[in-house]
């Protein structure tokens, strides 16, 4: 363009250049462009100074890349082994290894707030508590959970833990009894989980064990369903694009809103309708069993405003989420462990027939809470399975508040995230012991003292205002079918030496924990 005086002007005559120099290069420009960016972000980030992988350090496909493996926990093993106690993950991320500056990241009240990660977690628009990130919509929506999730409140669901129990030992048998040769033990501890799940929560099984396979593929859907959180959680702006864009509930095979869960609890919150004193706390049968969506009810109904209905089914329909892969992968690691060391077995196998013996559990039938607790040396091997393999594969990530803070010595400028994984943290040596990497329960009897120090760095159910509000769940589930199944019957491996087959989506999903089994 001219000027009035007939000359084109010099910020003109440049736009028009570079325009036409992008026009001619514009392969050439893009890849310039992009190279400037991930300069920027490796060097330009105070993060620089620490060590981690190429990719990571100017881009967050690293973590894309190791999460959609299915084998973070065991990656972040290996960079720690490689780089040290701090790692660069991605631009803006590191992971630590100590768990001493776990324990202060997780610490109630040190303001370090959950990350846009946990937003990619369904229902978005109606957040859980593990998936509320506002920390102070969290501590109401907790506040009112924290009480039919006591130890005292599950003790009161134990009827439901002994009916589903019921049920696994009667598939049991008839598998004995029909001499059908190997038992995926694996299988059935997951269909256990859920259907306990289902029964505490809603007071209905979902019917995975009496039918002995994943009805309507409701587990399949909820693995697939993780597995999507986990990869898109570590890009949470892309689940706009995908989940939260409306054309996905389109794609049949996408959508989770027909899956058999959340099915159930659409129409056990309709059927409970309209909430009201009377009755929201007894609904079943009449016998008096107050589930958990029962509770809830009584909570929203002491402070509907805080606790709205739609907290009720979020919290519910979210423990089944949280509680039964969870359980599950605790248990099979527990057995795939114990089965594993002949040595192991047969301590623990002569632990529960003395346990008998002597009156400690009884010989048949239920075994309570505190009767498991007396039987020290299967203790320390669920807590040595939750040690080695906690139930938790991907990282529990955190937010340094604004004006940064210290963990274990190391200042970290506000807004950087900080990982820390239950995988790595377990295995430090100055921790648990120069043999850290090994299944050694022994570890937890050596030495009073030491115990109680390795357990305050045990992170297998979180910690701080975020710990798990299951945990008692799923403590008391394990400990009255683990002794019991130990004290009926006899395991054996059917593959020795091979490991389970395990998937960290967020929690590790592990198949291949197949037995032999024959009445004790
Ligand atoms: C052995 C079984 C379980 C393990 C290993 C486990 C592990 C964990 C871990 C590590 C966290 C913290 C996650 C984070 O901060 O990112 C957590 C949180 C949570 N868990 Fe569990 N869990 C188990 C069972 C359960 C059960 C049975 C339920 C419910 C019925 C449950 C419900 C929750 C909820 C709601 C949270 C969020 C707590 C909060 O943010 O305040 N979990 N769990």
């Amino acid at each position: 363009m001219k000027t009035d005086a007939g000359t084109v002007s010099p910020t003109r005559a440049l736009a028009a250049t570079v325009f036409a120099f992008v026009s001619a290069h514009w392969v050439l420009t893009l890849v310039s462009a992009l190279v400037i960016r991930a300069a920027y972000k490796r060097y330009a980030s105070p993060l620089r100074k620490y060590p981690g992988p190429f990719l990571a350090s100017f881009s967050r496909l690293w973590m894309v890349k190791s999460t959609a493996s299915g084998r973070t926990h065991l990656d972040h093993i290996e960079l720690h082994r490689k780089y040290g106690p701090v790692v660069r993950i991605a631009p803006n991320e590191v992971s630590i290894a100590s768990p001493e500056a776990a324990r202060t990241l997780l610490s109630a009240g040190k303001r370090f707030f959950k990350t846009p990660f946990y937003g990619v977690f369904p229902p978005p628009e109606n957040p859980d508590i593990f998936t509320e990130t506002r920390e102070d919509v969290h501590a109401t929506k907790k506040r009112v959970a924290n009480v039919p999730y006591s130890m005292a409140a599950m003790q009161q669901l134990s009827p439901f833990i002994n009916d589903t129990i019921e049920v696994l030992f009667k598939k049991i048998d008839e598998h004995i009894d029909n001499r059908r040769g190997i038992f995926d033990l694996g299988a059935y501890l997951h269909y256990f989980a859920f259907d306990v799940l289902g029964e505490v929560a809603f007071s209905r099984s979902f019917g995975f064990l009496a039918e002995g396979r994943d009805v309507d593929n409701a587990i399949k859907t909820i693995d697939k369903s993780q597995t999507y959180n986990g990869i898109v959680g570590q890009v949470p702006e892309l689940d706009y694009l995908l989940r939260r864009n409306p054309l996905w509930q389109f794609i049949p095979w996408l959508s989770t809103k027909n899956a058999l869960i959340t099915r159930m609890a659409l129409e056990e919150m309709a059927r409970r309708q309209p909430f009201d004193k009377d009755n929201a706390g007894l609904l079943r049968t009449g016998d008096g069993r107050r589930d958990l969506m029962a509770s809830l009810i009584q909570g929203h109904l002491k402070d509907p405003e805080r606790f709205r209905e739609g907290d009720v089914f979020a919290v519910a329909h979210g423990a089944i989420f949280a509680g039964s892969d969870s359980t599950a992968s605790t248990m099979q690691s527990f057995f795939w462990h114990i089965l594993d060391s002949k040595p192991v077995y047969q301590s623990i196998v002569r632990e529960i027939e003395a346990a008998v013996k002597d009156g400690t559990i009884p010989a048949t039938g239920n075994i309570s809470w505190n009767e498991a607790q007396n039987l020290p040396y299967l203790q320390a091997c669920l807590k040595e399975a939750m040690r080695v393999r906690p139930a938790v594969g991907l990282n529990i990530t955190r937010l340094v508040p604004p004006e940064g803070a210290e963990l274990d010595g190391i200042r970290f400028p506000g807004g950087v995230s900080i990982a820390a994984n239950g995988w790595v943290l377990h295995r430090d040596r100055e921790t648990f012991g120069a043999d850290a990497d090994l299944f050694r329960p022994e570890r937890w009897l050596e030495d009073e003292e030491n115990a109680k120090r390795m357990e305050r760095y045990m992170f297998q159910f979180g910690g701080g205002s975020h710990l798990c509000i299951g945990r008692n769940l799923a403590l008391l589930e394990i400990n009255k079918v683990v002794p019991r199944l130990l004290r009926e019957y006899r395991f054996e491996l059917a593959h020795p030496g091979q490991p389970l087959r395990a998937n960290a989506s967020f929690f590790v999903v592990q198949e291949g924990l197949e037995v032999y089994v024959k009445r004790a």
